[in-house]
């Protein structure tokens, strides 16, 4: 039989359990689990077990969730315990290739608050609009869901899983998959042990309407700048003018790192980023992409530059410096005339090919400590590292991607196209290294989910073609000689 006869019943079996596939998604997008909130650790753990569970049902074997003990500074509980890594796996038979599926349990945080139309945590169905919406919808709960609902098609069909799959699945993502990196080298012999390739689905199309196969990702490096100033919060009216605001300080440092058209500014840095080749500069050609694209996916018309090429490679191959908000500070509605005694700005620097993580690392600390050193404030400074995580970029005409786009097109009709990502998978390198394999990013959502972002969501099309592709994969991949 053909691989095209086998998932002839495969593709009708996910369309007739796409109510139980919405559901289950449901139920993870109501488990808040937010890896960056400490007080929602226990949510995130039980997330883990939540797919345990459904892992159990669904015929995986060997479950083994992975503890990596106690989460290290910067963090405000000293014995706050990280989230498992639920291992497990289907099918060991020695004729079939094995591949390992990565993907991540937490989600980033969602509040109302935060201008959400809907109850992030509740998945909300609008099948008139096509749309999931809720937190992890696109990022990474609807992917992750994906496979368990291409496990429960195999098993409802009674159909062979063409290849023995492996998952690895974390609870870390969202802050730097701490942890993660010494697991797999611990079990790149043992548990991860034959392992041909990995498959990743954890980003977006570039657009709307073309699927893409991703061959590269950007790093990131995250840091965080505390000052500390008077022994509490003071009145301005009493205090202002006459002692060193912390609030002043910080903007003041940050004010020196990016410019308004995103020039990073401290030195060094844009030294360190590899020269773009002619042949580089040609692959950009045949991607479609437009500014209308970006400004649709922002809801704005806030482009920075106006041309594909520019938008491309300063969202893939460039490095971004981006200051994402200040902890301690006033932050609510109305006029409060307070003076914040210690608050800490957060930044982080998206890195590229060849950029050194451990000299970004000096450049960025010795320049906040020197730019702040020239205010002559006689409040303190503390500049440090929260996380990190290597870029990484592959080679995008492998077996691996070769089934994959053979998978995409089947499935959408269209030959994906081959793109970059200006998000962060810190453990894609890791995976490539310790276990000398290659990895694929097989997205499923599309480039204007929303994912970080408010009513971030996941096309019901997407979530239901999306189970099929990575079925598909699945089958061409394991079609293709050992
Ligand atoms: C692309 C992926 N879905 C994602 O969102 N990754 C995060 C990971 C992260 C968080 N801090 C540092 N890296 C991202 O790119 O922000
Ligand atoms: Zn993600
Ligand atoms: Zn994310």
């Amino acid at each position: 039989m053909s691989v095209e006869e086998t998932l002839n019943p495969l593709f009708k079996k996910i369309q007739e359990l796409k109510p139980q596939f919405i559901q289950r998604l449901a139920d993870a997008v109501a488990i808040k689990s937010v890896s960056g909130d400490e007080t929602l650790r226990p949510e995130v753990v039980k997330m883990g077990y939540f797919l345990k569970s459904e892992l159990e049902k669904l015929g995986a074997y060997d479950i083994q969730m992975k503890d990596l003990g106690i989460q290290p500074p910067p963090v405000d509980n000293p014995k706050l315990n990280l989230p498992p890594v639920v291992l497990s796996r289907i099918g060991n038979d020695p004729a079939k290739k094995t591949v390992l599926i990565y993907g991540h349990y937490d989600v980033q945080p969602a509040g109302i608050e935060d201008g959400w139309d809907t109850e992030p945590f509740e998945l909300v169905v609008k099948e008139d609009e096509d749309k999931l919406v809720g937190r992890g919808s696109t990022d990474d709960k609807g992917p992750v869901m994906g496979w368990l609902n291409v496990l429960q098609a195999h098993k409802e069909l009674g159909l062979e899983l063409p290849v023995n799959i492996i998952t690895c699945f974390e609870g870390m993502e969202e802050s730097g998959s701490i942890g993660l990196d010494d697991l797999i080298a611990q079990e790149a012999e043992t548990y991860f042990k034959g392992v041909d390739a990995v498959c990743i689905s954890d980003n977006y199309w570039l657009g709307t309407k073309k699927p893409v196969l991703t061959y590269g990702l950007r790093g990131c490096n995250y840091y965080q700048i505390i000052i500390n100033g008077p022994g509490a919060d003071l009145h301005s009216g009493i205090f202002g003018g006459v002692i060193h605001e912390p609030m002043t300080d910080l903007v003041n440092v940050l004010s020196k790192l990016v410019d308004v058209n995103g020039n990073i500014l401290i030195p060094g840095v844009n030294e360190m980023v590899a020269k773009v080749t002619p042949e580089e500069s040609k692959l950009y050609d045949d991607i479609d992409f437009d500014v209308t694209e970006l400004n649709l996916a922002s809801g704005s018309d806030t482009a920075i530059y106006q041309s594909k090429k520019e938008i491309l490679m300063h969202r893939w191959r460039f490095p971004s410096l981006s200051i994402h908000g200040v902890e301690g500070a006033f932050s609510g509605a109305g006029a409060k005339t307070v003076i914040p005694a210690k608050v800490s700005g957060k930044f982080s620097i998206r890195t590229v090919p060849d950029m050194d993580s451990a000299k970004l690392d000096k450049l960025v600390l010795d320049f906040v400590n020197a730019e702040f050193a020239k205010l002559n404030s006689k409040n303190t400074i503390h500049a440090e590292l929260i996380h990190d995580g290597d870029y990484w970029v592959s080679d995008p005409f492998n077996e691996s991607f070769t089934a994959a786009s053979k998978a995409t097109e089947l499935v959408w009709g269209v030959k994906p196209d081959l793109t970059r990502e200006g998000g962060s998978i810190p453990i894609s390198l890791t995976f490539e290294k310790q276990l000398k394999t290659s990895v694929l990013l097989l997205p499923m959502g599309r480039g204007n989910d929303g994912a970080h972002s408010i009513n971030e969501k996941v096309n019901i099309s997407n979530y239901i073609e999306g189970t099929k592709t990575l079925g598909a994969y699945l089958h061409y991949f394991g079609a293709s000689q050992k």
